[in-house]
């Protein structure tokens, strides 16, 4: 018999919903390894950061947290911010610690439109609509310089300064992975995004390191884009959309779009890579830990567990990533869905069926 390949994985559950979520993939994930018949199993440590852990210890994660995860195979996220602890603590502290600390430099957010899942576009051919975002995931405008209170202005005269980085390895890295990713996708196309007309510096450099790529790839179509502009694309003319690079703010904006013209925050997974896997790559949501429904048990885990399926596939699970997306594409296309998306049933009934329809997805091959 062969030897069980054990991959390792760090969990982070994170707060609010994060929780919730992680808790149905990790289920899914359970019963893929289950019925593998030993050929590979997932050795979980779950890691209990976050804002309650910040409350208690006064830090987000760990001092060496970021070292810790040096040890493992992948990163399962959940969510990151909950009220009480700031937003840009919470975020600082765990997500972006970890993206940035590990230079998990790609993130790969698809958008897939399901099966069964209330339209929010009128358009005549919706059900074939698909593209990918990659966001540049490690600079731009989260590098995080800047500061306040400058001068000693004092109380009412207060500055502060948010400055973005933009550096030519960090747009070329990205743009040569999109690049690289549209020649895997049936229609070869780029579409760049920034803002080059009002931010004359790093978008500039940035545009120019697209053209400069571009030329060496002559069998994929480049366009660019002002991100105004592609707001209003993507509304308006979703079909002509394949690879749509962008720095680190405008891809997490035009993200939630995307996702919620798809039906809902709830859907939309994503992968932050070290495509060089020099370190682990964390798969996690799109959305964040929504405390508006929290502890409800009525979140959509699709999202979460389409991260699950990326992951899978990172680890070289290949099959089993391929048939846990048509589990969720059946899952929807039987209507049997959570309320954000017009459904009537809460996480653990999709997540039940989910697992279900995994069964029926092998018995069809
Ligand atoms: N990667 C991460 O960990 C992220 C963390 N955040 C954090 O999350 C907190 C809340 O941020 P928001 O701006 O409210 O964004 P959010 O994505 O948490 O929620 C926005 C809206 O979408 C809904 N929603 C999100 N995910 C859903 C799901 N799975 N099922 C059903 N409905 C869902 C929420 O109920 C809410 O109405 C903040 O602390 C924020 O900083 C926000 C985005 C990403
Ligand atoms: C922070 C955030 O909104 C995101 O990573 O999508
Ligand atoms: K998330
Ligand atoms: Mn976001």
């Amino acid at each position: 018999m062969e030897e069980t390949k054990t991959f390792r994985l760090a969990v982070i559950p994170g707060d609010g919903i994060g929780k919730e979520v992680i808790a149905a993939g990790l289920q899914v994930l359970d019963h893929i390894a289950e019925e593998s018949g030993g050929r590979f199993a997932f050795e979980k440590d779950t890691f209990p950061w976050g804002c309650e852990y910040y409350l208690e210890h006064g830090k987000m994660m760990d001092e060496d947290g970021v070292e810790k995860m040096k040890g493992y195979d992948a990163i399962y996220f959940g969510a990151v911010g909950f009220p009480g602890v700031p937003d840009h603590v919470s975020l600082w502290g765990l997500r972006l610690a970890i993206c940035q600390g590990l230079d998990q430099w790609a993130n790969v957010r698809p958008i897939e439109f399901l099966p069964g899942v209330p339209r929010r576009l009128n358009h005549p051919d919706v059900d074939t609509l698909n593209w990918v975002l990659v966001r540049e995931n490690s600079e731009g405008e989260y590098s995080g310089i800047g500061g306040r209170n400058f001068a000693g202005r004092g109380p009412g005269k207060e500055v502060a300064v948010q400055s973005a980085l933009f550096t030519e390895h960090g747009c070329e890295r990205i743009i040569r992975f999109a690049f690289e990713l549209a020649r895997t996708r049936k229609r070869k196309r780029v579409l760049s995004v920034t803002k080059s007309n009002a931010q004359q510096y790093g978008m500039v450099l940035w545009d120019e390191v697209f053209a400069r790529v571009s030329k060496e790839y002559p069998d994929v179509e480049a366009e660019q884009g002002l991100v105004d502009a592609v707001a209003a694309h993507f509304v308006l003319r979703p079909e002509e959309l394949e690879v749509v690079v962008a720095s680190n703010l405008f891809a997490d904006i035009l993200s939630d779009l995307g996702s919620a013209l798809a039906g809902s925050l709830g859907l939309a997974p994503s992968a932050n890579l070290d495509p060089e896997r020099k370190a682990p790559s964390m798969f996690e949501s799109v959305h964040g830990s929504a405390p508006d429904i929290a502890g409800q048990g009525i979140a959509n885990p699709i999202g979460s567990i389409a991260s699950a399926a990326m992951m899978l596939s990172h680890l070289g699970l290949e099959e089993e990533a391929e048939q846990l997306n048509r589990a969720i594409a059946e899952t929807t296309r039987q209507g049997i869905m959570t309320r954000d998306i017009g459904g009537t049933h809460d996480t653990a009934g999709v997540t039940e069926a989910i697992i279900r329809n995994l069964a029926a997805v092998k018995a069809t091959e």
